[in-house]
């Protein structure tokens, strides 16, 4: 059997959705010392850009790594109708007690992702865009 190439596949989205950095983990005291602005009550608003990376073999049938229709259809499923125009904090039950970091928006992203992937070996990389300035990357790697 001859050796397939690998491919990396990437499809972009963008939602907006308005969250406030506040750990409950945290006092009022540290949430205020440690978010800052981004712990005003009233919260903020972004306009995420999310891109998600497969990597996989190029089949040599198909020509493909996955139809990027079938993972354009996993990622409006997993990000626009979970977070598009949501409080992310109110709305996504995954945030009630966790802090909405773009981080965290990463690993939400991923699981929600690869739950619907027919082979979720395929799933390499998640990388948003919370403003042009900052960027986050989750590869699906934990600590020990
Ligand atoms: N590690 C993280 N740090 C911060 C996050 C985060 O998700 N992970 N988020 C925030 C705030 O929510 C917010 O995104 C920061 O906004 P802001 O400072 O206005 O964004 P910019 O850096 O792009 O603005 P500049 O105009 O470039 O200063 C904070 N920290
Ligand atoms: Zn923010």
């Amino acid at each position: 059997m001859s050796r397939l190439p690998i491919g990396y596949l990437t499809r972009k989205e963008h939602f907006s959705a308005c969250h406030r950095l506040h750990s409950p983990q945290l006092n009022d005291e540290q949430n205020k010392e440690i978010y800052g602005k981004c712990n005003n009550f009233h919260g903020h608003g972004h306009n995420y850009i999310v891109e998600v990376t497969l990597r996989g073999p190029i089949d040599r049938a198909t020509g493909m790594v996955m139809n990027i229709s079938d993972l354009k259809v996993y990622m409006k499923k997993a990000i626009m109708e979970t977070m598009d125009h949501k409080n992310i904090d109110k709305d996504v039950p995954y945030f009630k007690d966790i802090v909405s970091t773009t981080e965290h928006v990463a690993v939400f992203v991923w699981d929600g992702v690869k739950a619907q992937l027919p082979n979720p070996e395929l799933m390499y990389e998640v990388k948003i865009y919370e403003t042009e300035n900052n960027i986050i990357r989750f590869r699906g790697e934990y600590t020990n």
